[in-house]
């Protein structure tokens, strides 16, 4: 069946594709201004991340893996601009963009581990640079001050992240209910009527599918002598009969009151005659049971096989001719065939 719920990746992709125009337009034109300042091995490094960052627009269906392979350019450029201190200094300032990026690409538990990871690298990296003196920043101050900021940005997004994962989670789980309680019918827990018409319009309903419109016979006789309780209880029973024959490709579902409509799928005429008959055998071997009510149960069934591009209403209107046809012959059958009498189509 149709599921509308789960868009996250969708979203995930849209947001790599972000990331990747800004971070190669970005790491492009600081390439240019690096080597206009004589900082040539920094933008040979900028054109090389420049290209890893717009590899999602060249290389298609490897998202995840792109992802990774753009964090860790990201992490390897962080680490340079830490040891060569970047254009004038300011490399450093560029590890605030990281733990946002690392936590919505990895998530919360990978992307602290990697954050660790990072932290303890750069803080090696800030304490050999200044040992070894491959970049002079200012004073021991500036690390330091730079590090704190990192630490808590970290902290803060992980905490963001947290939140927006269990709340998101809670809107998912939210989301489901209200979709399932929106196309189910409650009492019988067999899909409704609308979601039964939205689900006719997949191609699989199309022709060669099978309808079974199908009508309980005598439930107003069943109402007034056990009482509605048992009634909808007898509906209920009716559906378990139906799941039990059915395969998962079918639509079954309440189509209002004392009627269910089975769809077949296309392709599948032979086994639609058979469930119709296991449904009537099933309903002659098991009594419906409920206190001390014991008693057997039937029902009438219209069977419409779809020809061409009948629309729903039509083959749904000669379904409901044939259970007619079915109730007037007596009840507890299946009418399957063209009414000659009435120039019914076939
Ligand atoms: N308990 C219960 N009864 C319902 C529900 N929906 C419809 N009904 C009852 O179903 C009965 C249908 O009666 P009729 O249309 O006369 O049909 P019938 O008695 O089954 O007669 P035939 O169709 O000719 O076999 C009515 O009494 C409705 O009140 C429901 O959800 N629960």
């Amino acid at each position: 069946m149709i599921d509308t719920v789960n868009a996250s990746d969708k979203d995930k992709a849209r947001f790599l594709r972000v990331f990747a125009f800004i971070g190669s337009i970005t790491s492009f034109l600081m390439a240019i201004t690096s080597y206009q300042d004589g900082y040539h091995a920094l933008s040979y490094l900028l054109i090389i991340g420049g290209f890893v960052f717009a590899s999602p627009f060249v290389i298609k269906n490897r998202d995840e893996t792109i992802a990774i392979l753009m964090l860790y350019a990201l992490y390897s450029m962080m680490c340079f601009l830490i040891v060569s201190g970047g254009s004038n200094g300011t490399g450093p300032l560029w590890l605030f963009i990281v733990s946002p990026v690392t936590f919505f690409i990895r998530g919360l538990k990978r992307g602290a581990f990697d954050l660790i990871l990072l932290a303890i690298i750069i803080s090696v990296l800030f304490y050999f640079t200044d040992q070894f003196g491959y970049y002079s920043y200012p004073s021991y101050y500036f690390p330091t001050r730079v590090m704190l900021c990192f630490s808590i940005l970290c902290i803060l997004a992980g905490f963001y992240e947290y939140y927006r994962n269990k709340y998101s989670l809670q809107l998912m789980e939210q989301l489901k209910l209200n979709q399932k309680l929106a196309r189910t019918d409650a009492m019988t827990e067999l899909a409704n009527r609308r979601y039964a018409t939205e689900c006719l319009q997949d191609k699989r309903f199309g022709e060669g599918a099978v309808f079974l419109l199908m009508d309980v016979d005598n439930f107003k006789q069943i109402n007034d002598t056990y009482g509605h309780q048992v009634g909808d209880e007898v509906l209920i029973f009716f559906a378990d009969v139906f799941k039990n024959v059915c395969t998962e490709d079918d639509i079954i579902s309440r189509w209002g009151g004392e009627e269910f409509l089975i769809v077949i799928p296309t392709g599948y005429e032979l086994r639609a005659r058979k469930v119709a008959e296991k449904i009537h055998k099933k309903l002659a071997a098991k009594p419906f049971t409920s206190g001390q009510h014991l008693f057997h149960v039937t029902l009438s069934i219209g069977l419409y096989v779809r020809v061409a591009d009948e629309s729903m209403d039509h083959c749904l209107n000669i379904a409901d001719k044939r259970l007619y046809r079915a109730k007037s012959q007596g009840k507890n059958q299946t009418v399957a065939e063209v009414d000659l009498a009435k120039h019914e189509p076939a």
